[in-house]
């Protein structure tokens, strides 16, 4: 059975080339997520999300324990099973969605109570209920359950948050089943606060987790801040472990993460966007519902490998979105991921010839370029 490890090939500044394997298969970083949250990755077939290169999706356990129902996927083989994906799969503890989704929440010591937003029934969520349900849908890699700090937040605010999130952390590892290829990562909060990230790494750092996230971020600081928050707390994370920046992000606050060490993300743009008309090019993002396609019989990207740019005129995709086709936001979403994991694939090659930096500056040279 495999043991869920860790490995370095190559680091570039604080840049890693990596492995991670896990129960389902293995994971080269940096990576990105496609986000799949109610057990489907918006508008693709888990065939082609593989054919774009993505090796791990996300699912969880707020949306998935409101409906299905966890049990009812655990009775039905687990959520490998159930979605058709036999690759890795990592799923959310729940505690964002709750803050952002639920209706009427309480959170106090135990967990959080809330309404779902399905049908206004009532659930409870805590640190044993958040791994028990992450089991049930057989996640290779688990989060600890915690509360994302809202922002802003004072500092007393980030600290009380950070530390119930820390108290969580202890209950969250206490309860996770140890499993061979399955692991179980920590979530570093304290806002956009040094001295409080410091405290809050030291203390998951003594908990002993398989992989560390910074949570907390993506939630309105915007990108300074992001930047200056990885700078004050990643250097403090493990070497020999992976660390995931949550809920990350545009291609440009990707590869500002990855300089500065970090080697998972997950974020909803490329498929949201994909169903918007929104397409992410090397040369920043292309708006196709505008009718300054409707005669261009270029293709999206040029050298894009997806069926959308393979086959496909800018023209007939600005059709199928003015049309309200379906296929519209399926062939734009799988641009989308594809794009995203041919910028990883460019970074893990730029990492590994030591070049990353130059590789960081020219991508932003083409961003800046704007579609032509
Ligand atoms: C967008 N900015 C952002 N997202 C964050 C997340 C959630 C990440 C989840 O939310 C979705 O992205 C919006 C993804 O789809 C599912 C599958 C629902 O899970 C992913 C966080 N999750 C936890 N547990 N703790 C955090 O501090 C945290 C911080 C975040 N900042």
């Amino acid at each position: 059975m495999t043991s869920f490890r860790y490995e370095r090939f190559a680091t570039d500044g604080a840049a890693r080339l990596g492995r991670l394997h896990t129960a389902h298969g293995a994971i080269d970083t940096p990576a990105f997520m496609p986000v799949g949250t109610a057990a489907t990755v918006k508008a693709m077939q888990p065939e082609s999300v593989a054919a774009t290169g993505a090796q791990i999706v996300l699912g969880n356990t707020y949306h998935l324990m409101l409906r299905p129902g966890a049990e009812r996927i655990d009775r039905l083989g687990g959520l490998h099973r159930f979605m058709n994906w036999s690759g890795p799969i990592l799923t959310d503890s729940g505690g964002f969605q709750v803050m952002s989704l639920a209706k009427l929440r309480k959170l106090d010591e135990n967990g959080v109570t809330f309404q779902s937003h399905h049908d206004g029934s009532s659930h409870h969520l805590s640190p044993e209920r958040s791994m028990e349900i992450q089991r049930l849908l057989g996640a290779d890699i688990t989060m600890a359950f915690d509360e994302c700090t809202p922002f802003p937040a004072t500092p007393a605010q980030a600290a009380d948050s950070m530390r119930l999130s820390m108290r969580w952390a202890v209950r969250s590892k206490a309860a996770f089943v140890e499993r061979p290829g399955h692991g179980l990562f920590g979530i570093v909060q304290g806002g956009i606060y040094s001295d409080l990230r410091a405290e809050s790494a030291r203390a998951l750092i003594d908990i002993g987790f398989d992989g560390y996230a910074v949570g907390g971020l993506a939630v309105g600081e915007g990108q300074e801040a992001m930047f200056a928050t990885l700078d004050a707390t990643v250097p403090l994370l493990p070497e020999d472990r992976p660390r995931y920046l949550m809920g990350v992000g545009r291609p440009s606050d990707i590869v500002g993460a990855v300089l500065r060490g970090i080697d998972m993300f997950d974020c909803v743009m490329p498929t949201r966007s994909g169903r918007t008309a929104q397409a992410f090019t090397r040369r920043g993002t292309v708006n196709l519902r505008n009718a300054r396609h409707q005669d261009d019989p270029r293709p999206l990207e040029e050298g894009c490998a997806c069926p959308a740019c393979r086959s496909y005129s800018r023209a007939y995709l600005h059709h199928l979105i003015r049309s309200e086709e379906i296929l519209g936001p399926m062939l734009l979403t799988w641009h989308n991921i594809q794009a995203y994991q041919d910028l990883m694939r460019d970074l893990r090659a730029a990492i590994g010839a030591g070049r990353v930096a130059a590789f960081a500056a020219e991508a932003a040279a083409r961003e800046a370029l704007g579609d032509i």
